[in-house]
């Protein structure tokens, strides 16, 4: 799927697809600096990491496990409802593992912070978080999020994993939508 597909949905282009791929590079760089040595396991959060655990994971050198979680906190809205739940579990026990949690986009940073907590409880080696998009809002939640691809302005944001009603998920840049998608009122 492409700019063109998107006919006047499309607001703008935030982050092309070439930026995209050269900080995921440049992520994953870092991760095997880190991580040298270390059996690491990633822990991705459905659905919206899908595309940048995938692509994280192809151009890590660093040996890694693959596990997924599914927590939703947002509906079909644009706002958090505040509430997290899980939808899938982990199938591994991550007690003595170094675990990274990769996501998409930390907004409110709810959906981490609550994560973190739940994961650490369950006695890791070592937890840490790596997050393609925050946004300044995030800031606000204690979160330490040790590798971090772009901050990003205030601004709902759809691509790369990123959906509005399970829509978008499937483009390969990240953008924002023209208000006449959300119906009007943003929200
Ligand atoms: O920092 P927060 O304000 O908590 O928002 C970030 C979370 O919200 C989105 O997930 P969502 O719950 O929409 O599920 P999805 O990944 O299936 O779209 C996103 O993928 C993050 O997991
Ligand atoms: O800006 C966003 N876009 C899509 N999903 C999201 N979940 C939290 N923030 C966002
Ligand atoms: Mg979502």
């Amino acid at each position: 799927m492409d700019e063109k597909d998107l006919g006047d949905d499309l607001a703008k282009v935030l982050i092309p697809e070439a930026d995209l791929q050269a900080k995921v590079r440049e992520l994953a760089g870092q991760i095997d600096a880190d991580y040298a040595g270390r059996d690491l396991l990633l822990v991705g959060v459905l659905k919206g990491a899908v595309m940048i655990m995938a692509d994280l994971a192809r151009e890590l050198h660093t040996p890694a496990s693959m596990d997924w979680m599914a927590v939703s906190s947002y509906g079909s809205g644009t706002k958090s409802s505040g509430v997290v739940r899980i939808l899938k579990d982990l199938d591994t026990d991550i007690l003595d593992r170094d675990v990274l949690i990769v996501e998409d986009i930390v907004d409110s940073g709810l959906t981490l912070s609550w994560l973190v907590s739940n994961l650490r409880s369950r006695g890791p080696a070592s937890l840490e978080i790596c997050a393609l998009l925050r946004k300044p809002e995030a800031v606000q939640a204690d979160l330490d999020v040790k590798y971090i691809g772009f901050d990003i302005p205030n601004e709902f944001v759809i691509g790369y994993g990123l959906d509005y009603a399970e829509r978008y998920r499937n483009l390969p840049f990240v953008g924002t939508l023209a208000p006449h998608v959300y119906g009007g009122d943003g929200a």
